[in-house]
């Protein structure tokens, strides 16, 4: 039977998308280091979604010969990721907090959109209902996500 897996994602600063994934409630599940490639990959997963459900980090080693490392720019076929999370306020104060633009304010207490460090956009959405709060109901939108 055919099952959801992973969504893979190149990242230039593993640790600093790990804090972020973290911030929004995921963990490290496993990594592991490709000598020959010369990359590693890095599973995150929500708890309980271990196997299930999990974000792939690749990220490529700087070239060993000092020449400058690949960036990435996201292809607008890309849209986001999507995370249910116990409440978006508190996860967006964690988020804000942290020096992270809250790209599309939860206004209504349902969505709000962040972007990870490499600039993928990350939907956040409120498990149940939340009535609208200050200061995100009279907060505006930063740019696109
Ligand atoms: C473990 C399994 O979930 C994988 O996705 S491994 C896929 C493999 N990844 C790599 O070789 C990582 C380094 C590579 N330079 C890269 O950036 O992808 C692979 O085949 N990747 C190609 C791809 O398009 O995903
Ligand atoms: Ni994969």
């Amino acid at each position: 039977m055919t099952s959801y897996l992973h969504t893979m994602i190149r990242v230039s600063d593993p640790d600093t998308t790990i804090r972020f994934f973290e911030l929004i409630g995921l963990r490290e599940v496993r990594r592991h280091d490709s000598e020959a490639g010369r990359f590693t990959l890095i599973f995150l997963a929500a708890p309980g979604e271990e196997g299930v459900a999990e974000l792939e980090l690749t990220y490529n080693w700087p070239p060993e010969d000092g020449s400058d490392a690949e960036t990435y720019s996201g292809g607008r076929n890309f849209g986001h990721l999507a995370y249910r999370v116990e409440n978006i306020y508190d996860t967006c104060k964690r988020l804000q907090d942290a020096g992270v633009t809250i790209n599309r304010p939860p206004r209504d207490g349902h969505m709000a959109f962040v972007h990870s460090p490499d600039g993928i956009s990350v939907e956040l959405l409120q498990e149940g209902h939340l009535e609208p709060q200050e200061p995100w109901a009279s907060m505006e939108n930063t740019g696109s996500w």
